[in-house]
């Protein structure tokens, strides 16, 4: 060997030193990316698997990843973990009364992470279970919070008892309007889809025979975009499961007309920093609705879709009365169970 240099035998020495330092990281990855394949790759017996599943989780650990029960996940700053976690905050409803402004909004928040569509596991996929929920979720850095939005779960019978099951201490929100601005929004929902629909007089009331004045025409409770704004109902098989102090009720009402304070609200309840106010917020007169100036996607002003903030039609004032009449009582009931008298006509 005498005839390779000294310099080129430095050289060589540092190559070989290189390659090694690659090959362990080699090795480090792929215990990091999959803990069983390393095992059973390097090793090849089952009794290794829980001794460097524990070895590797805690050199993961100082290197700032963690492991979510499939992966290692990390954020490129060290100690910041990635993590996909099941819901800590839920928006559970009500339909057409704003759930999706609200996410939007929320979603504004730094500390605040949330599944894009509506997720429908307490209502359509709970035979999934809540491994196939936590992989719908977003991933999440320790102390931000995961949400969802579903407006089906306030009225499925089961969903307080399987939310309640997933995490007793769960924060619940709840958007509420003016029941009969919200059939409304609701019909309108539908008309769009289904021009043929017959007008919402004609399926907000229905035929009643009474012996004593012939035909007479009643509220149809049985009809969806009806029976969704009797709020008390399912508010009450929701306090059966969750004290009221656990369920924030947001005003659909005020959240177009002064987003800013009601999202001071949700902030509080959900123990966030006040950080959207009301710089994040302008009143797009053309859309009659409060639009964002940017937001996590976007840098620059956008509205919600166009499939929210629709046209309403024009509704016979004399069914708008009978409605009020209809709802009036519901309403007092459920200013009662909620603690807050929304003012509706
Ligand atoms: N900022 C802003 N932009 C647009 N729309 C807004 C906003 N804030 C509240 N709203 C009202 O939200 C209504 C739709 O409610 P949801 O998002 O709960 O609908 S859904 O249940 O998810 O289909 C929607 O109902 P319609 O007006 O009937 O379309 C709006 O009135």
């Amino acid at each position: 060997m005498k005839w390779i240099p000294a310099l080129s035998k430095r050289i060589i020495f540092i190559y070989f030193i290189l390659l090694f330092l690659l090959y362990l990281f080699y090795v480090l990855n792929t215990c990091l990316v999959d803990e069983r394949k390393f095992s059973f790759k390097y090793f090849s017996l089952r009794s290794h698997v829980s001794k460097y599943q524990s070895v590797t989780r805690r050199f993961a650990a100082l290197l700032g990843y963690s492991f979510d029960g499939n992966d290692y996940m990390r954020l490129g700053k060290p100690n910041q973990v990635l993590t996909k976690r099941l819901p800590d905050a839920l928006i559970i409803g009500v339909k057409k009364c704003g759930t999706r402004a609200l996410l939007e909004f929320l979603r504004l928040h730094p500390d605040v992470r949330a599944a894009g569509s509506e997720v429908h596991f307490f209502d359509k996929y709970y035979h999934k279970g809540f491994e196939w929920y936590r992989e719908k979720m977003p991933p999440t850095l320790e102390g931000q919070i995961t949400m969802e939005k579903t407006p089906s779960y306030w009225v499925t019978r089961s969903a307080p008892r399987r939310v309640y099951s997933m995490n007793p201490s769960v924060k619940l929100l709840a958007v509420v309007r003016d029941p009969v601005t919200r059939s409304i929004s609701d019909y309108t929902q539908s008309a769009s889809k289904r021009p043929s629909l017959p007008r919402f007089e004609d399926l907000a009331l229905v035929n009643s025979t009474v012996t004593w004045g012939g035909p007479w025409s009643v509220v149809d409770s049985s009809w969806p975009p009806v029976r969704l704004g009797i709020y008390a109902r399912p508010l009450k098989r929701w306090l059966r499961r969750f004290p009221r102090s656990r369920i924030l009720f947001i005003s659909g009402e005020r959240l177009v007309v002064d987003p800013a304070a009601e999202m001071a609200r949700v902030q509080d309840f959900l123990g966030l920093k006040l950080v959207i106010t009301d710089k994040h917020f302008y009143f797009n007169s053309t859309k009659g609705f409060p639009c964002l100036l940017k937001s996590e996607s976007r840098s620059t002003p956008h509205c919600l879709g166009k499939n929210k903030g629709r046209n309403h039609p024009y509704i016979d004032p004399v069914v708008i009365e009978r409605l009020r009449e209809f709802y009036r009582p519901y309403n007092e009931k459920f200013y009662e169970l909620s603690g807050i008298n929304f003012g509706w006509p």
